[in-house]
Parts: structure tokens; C-alpha cells; sequence
């Protein structure tokens, strides 16, 4: 579907840390952003061609991967990634003014958060029940709607970013009650499928390999393609492929741009020693570090090389 917008889907409502990561990105600055109330249903508004991209969560420092997203990246309809972005996360225990910590008998956020506020809410609210919401922002707003949760108590107390107490006419209770106070997560800008944005000189690439014929040593086989070309990753996981017990992919990040000549060979590579391998995108790294390449893999020694053998096949 071509893209018909300059709109922008960021996992909502207002208030999330979503929506500042899509404030924060330079390609976003005169965007129109409109919020969704899930990861699939902002990815879905890109594939249909409804908005020109999506910013959703990928990644955090304490929890690793947000999953949701990851396997939208793995089995869903193909999306590219084309932009990254690592934004600070805060939490605050907020509630409807008037409402004391020790009132507090419900609390609601996202799992990410809840995962990052563990230590803090074993210490302060000890038995309190935590229900998980599709995002920061909705629990925020089911706190200031006193939305009731499955068993019939409202929700009296949200674990949100400091910006949706005010969206939301809340109080703070307590603030920066994160486990890591240096917390991090990385957002992602996806766009259709399609040309991946141009090499910067610090990029990074990802991509999902999934083994051909379960055999000792294939994810040696797999990591090899990098290693002998000189390709750093930044991350390998495994994710269940969803078809089966025991069935994992790896999701694969790594330094360097589809169109670096190093880049290239590996990808050829995995190609040819994997069943499959999905492409997730080249795209600008979000910390600005650009790797030193090393001796014999920069695109010239590539170039050379090709020049060579092509001399030998022609008898020149
Ligand atoms: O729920 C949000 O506001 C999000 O954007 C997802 C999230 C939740 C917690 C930490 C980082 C991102």
C-alpha cells in the first residue's frame, strides 16, 4: 500500500514515553503524530499505508527486548526499521489528588515499568496488586477515569512517565522510583518495507536468521558470517519462531550499513547458510559511535579484491 501521510503512529495515548521519543526525533520534528492504544494496531496504521511510520518501544536497559514489538519485527507482515532512538525513562507512582500512599490498594502500568519498579514496590506496597496495561499512559488514564479492574477495585494508583500526571490531572506520590536510576530505552522508527535511508558512516543493521536443519554448531555457522568480515553486533537474541516447540530464530544486530561492502558479504553469507533471513532495516545508530573498520574490510579492500579475482577469470 503506498503511504498516503505525513502522520505518524506512536504507542498511546498521550503522555507515554512513546510519544517523547517521537517528539525527540529529528525527522519527526513537523510531523503530525496521532497516538494508538497498541503496538500492532500503530505497526498495522504503517503496513496499511494509513501513517507514514510508527514509534514504538524495542528494547530497555533493566528488562531487554519488549517483546510485543520484537516478534511484530519476527512474524508479522515485513516493516522496516529506519530510525533509533535511546530516551532516558523515569517512573512516578501517581494517583487522582486527595489520595495517600498508604490508600493505595491497586496499581497499574506497563510491564516494562513494573519490571523496573519491583524493588520500590516490594519496599513501599508490599501487597498491593500490580495489573499491566498496554502502556504508561492508559493505566495513567485509568487512574483518572477510576476504570475498575477484573475484580471489580479501581484503580487508584499508576506508575507513569512525570508528563501524564499533568495530561491526566493526577498527583505525583512518588517519583524516579525506577530500580536503575540511569534507566534507558530504545525506540524505533518503522516505515514500510522498502529502501533502507542512507549509510551514515554510524550505522547499524538488523535482521532475524533462522536456522536451516537443526545441527550441532549452526549458530557458530551463523556467527562466523560476521566474525570473518569483520562485522561487530550490538545484540543476538532467540525467539521462539511460533511454529513449534523449540523452534528459535535469532534476531541479529549488528554494526555497519546494507550497502558497506563488509555488510554485504556477511548478509550474502547468512544467506546462504540459513533457511531464511528477514531483513529489519539499515538506519542511523542512535549513539552516534562510529566503529573503526578493520584492516582488509573497509569497501575499498572489497573493491580490490573483486578487481582481482575478475582479472584472474579474464586472464588480464
Ligand atoms: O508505556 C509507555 O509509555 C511506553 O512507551 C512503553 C514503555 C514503558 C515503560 C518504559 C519504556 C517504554
Amino acid at each position: 500500500m503506498p503511504v498516503s501521510s505525513d502522520r505518524y503512529a506512536y504507542l498511546g495515548p498521550q503522555g507515554s514515553f512513546a510519544e517523547a521519543a517521537a517528539r525527540r526525533l529529528p525527522s519527526l520534528v513537523n510531523a503530525e503524530l496521532e497516538p494508538h492504544s497498541t503496538v500492532h494496531a500503530a505497526i498495522d496504521a504503517v503496513r496499511s499505508g494509513d501513517v507514514a511510520g510508527a514509534v514504538v518501544p524495542l528494547e530497555n536497559s533493566v528488562e531487554g527486548s519488549v517483546n510485543t514489538t520484537l516478534d511484530e519485527l519476527i512474524r508479522g507482515e515485513p516493516v522496516l526499521i529506519s530510525a533509533e532512538l535511546l530516551l532516558p525513562v523515569t517512573f512516578t507512582l501517581m494517583s487522582r489528588p486527595g489520595t495517600e500512599l498508604a490508600a493505595v490498594r491497586h496499581v497499574i502500568t506497563h510491564p516494562v515499568a513494573e519490571a523496573q519498579c519491583r524493588t520500590w514496590l516490594s519496599k513501599n506496597l508490599p501487597d498491593v496488586p500490580v495489573s499491566l496495561g498496554s502502556s504508561t499512559s492508559a493505566a495513567a488514564e485509568a487512574v483518572a477515569t477510576q476504570s475498575a479492574s477484573l475484580d471489580g477495585t479501581p484503580y487508584d494508583a499508576a506508575i507513569a512517565a512525570p508528563i501524564a500526571a499533568e495530561h491526566y490531572g493526577l498527583v505525583a506520590l512518588a517519583d524516579d522510583i525506577g530500580d536503575d536510576h540511569e534507566a534507558m530505552t530504545r525506540f524505533v522508527l518503522l516505515t514500510q518495507a522498502g529502501r533502507p535511508p542512507r549509510a551514515t558512516g554510524s550505522d547499524k543493521t538488523s535482521t532475524v536468521a533462522y536456522i536451516r536443519d537443526d545441527h550441532p554448531g549452526a549458530l557458530l555457522e551463523i556467527l562466523e558470517q560476521f566474525a570473518t568480515r569483520g562485522v561487530n553486533l550490538t545484540r543476538i537474541e532467540s525467539r521462539p519462531t511460533g511454529n513449534g516447540m523449540g523452534r528459535y530464530c535469532f534476531v541479529v544486530d549488528f554494526e555497519g550499513h546494507v550497502n558497506d561492502a563488509r555488510v554485504g558479504e556477511a548478509l550474502m553469507g547468512l544467506r546462504r547458510v540459513c533457511a531464511e533471513v528477514r531483513y529489519l532495516g539499515s538506519y542511523p545508530r542512535a549513539d552516534g559511535v562510529r566503529p573503526p573498520i578493520g584492516r582488509g574490510m573497509t569497501n575499498d579492500d572489497f573493491r580490490h579484491a573483486a578487481e582481482w579475482l575478475e582479472s584472474l577469470r579474464n586472464g588480464s
